[in-house]
């Protein structure tokens, strides 16, 4: 049977890579920083120029599509997921790591067809990476398929997680229990790249074993969620319970902005998430 979504999918990865171009050039220019919900929530002029740039050439193209956008929400668009083809666009992942020119910056473009999600395109610009999945098809980096990590052994893991945008003195208290926590399971070690969007493709590809983070945006996932499970890996929330459906949107159905959810990935499907209180779990094995 004909692919009813390839062309769109094709479209993506064209647009993804056109943005690429868009997001190294301007890393050779002063960048503009402005900032969002707080004083390292950061936005540039590219963030916004790029998101604009994918979104009408998708427009020209599919004309009846829908779209939840990261810099169109922030400007007062609505974020809800509808039945309808709708596009998921992080224009620049890992905003702070461009602002810096720390070398992982990504374009993810996630596309959903009645709440699921049908393709995914993450590019990882600076290493020239096209990350892609179509539903039921693999996952794949640079028309490479990918496959997440066999390791069942959490002592013998790498966990990947971030620390996002919220520097409340007690919020970070917090993150840094569940590091302590899961880096004296012990882990062989933990790291960030400083974008949801590639953590999640590095899970896929089979290099860092899990990826947990608190309060991710469905832009975030979107794209990397079925990179993930097209690779053989899972999506987690802090419960251990399938979380699909807030990568694919569940939260932005309800409205809201953020997916408040911890990520974590395995090839199994067993609940070995690393949140304080199941990282207590694996210690007494
Ligand atoms: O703002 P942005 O750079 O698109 O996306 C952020 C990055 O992925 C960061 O690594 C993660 O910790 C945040 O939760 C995201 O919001
Ligand atoms: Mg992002
Ligand atoms: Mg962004």
């Amino acid at each position: 049977m004909a692919d009813l979504w390839q062309n769109a999918m094709d479209h993506a990865v064209a647009a993804a890579r056109r943005a690429g171009q868009v997001v190294r050039e301007a890393l050779l220019d002063d960048r503009k920083v402005m900032t969002k919900s707080s004083s390292v929530d950061l936005v540039t002029q590219t963030d916004q120029k790029v998101e604009q740039l994918i979104i009408q050439s998708v427009k020209e193209k599919f004309p009846t599509h829908r779209f939840i956008g990261e810099e169109s929400v922030a400007a007062g668009e609505p974020c809800i997921l509808t039945d309808d083809p709708t596009w998921i666009v992080d224009p620049i992942d890992g905003t702070t790591n461009f602002v810096h020119a720390f070398p992982f910056v990504a374009v993810s473009i996630g596309f959903s067809v009645n709440k699921q999600m049908e393709f995914g395109v993450v590019f990882s610009c600076l290493e020239d990476k096209m990350f892609t999945a179509r539903r039921g098809s693999g996952a794949f980096c640079n028309g490479e398929p990918l496959q997440v990590s066999g390791q069942k052994d959490i002592q013998r893991s790498i966990i990947a997680t971030e620390f996002g945008s919220n520097r409340d003195p007690e919020v970070v208290d917090k993150m840094f229990s569940s590091l302590r926590n899961v880096l004296c399971i012990p882990v062989h070690g933990m790291r960030g790249a400083g974008t949801a969007a590639i953590n999640m493709c590095l899970v896929a590809s089979g290099c860092v074993e899990a990826y947990y983070e608190i309060g991710m945006h469905v832009w975030d996932l979107a794209a990397s969620s079925l990179i993930v499970s097209e690779a053989g890996g899972v999506l987690m929330d802090v419960e251990g319970k399938d979380a699909r459906a807030s990568a694919d949107g569940g939260d932005a159905r309800r409205g809201a902005k953020s997916v408040r959810c911890a990520c974590v990935f395995r090839r199994s499907g067993r609940s070995d998430v690393p949140t304080d209180r199941r990282s207590q779990q694996q210690n007494h094995r």
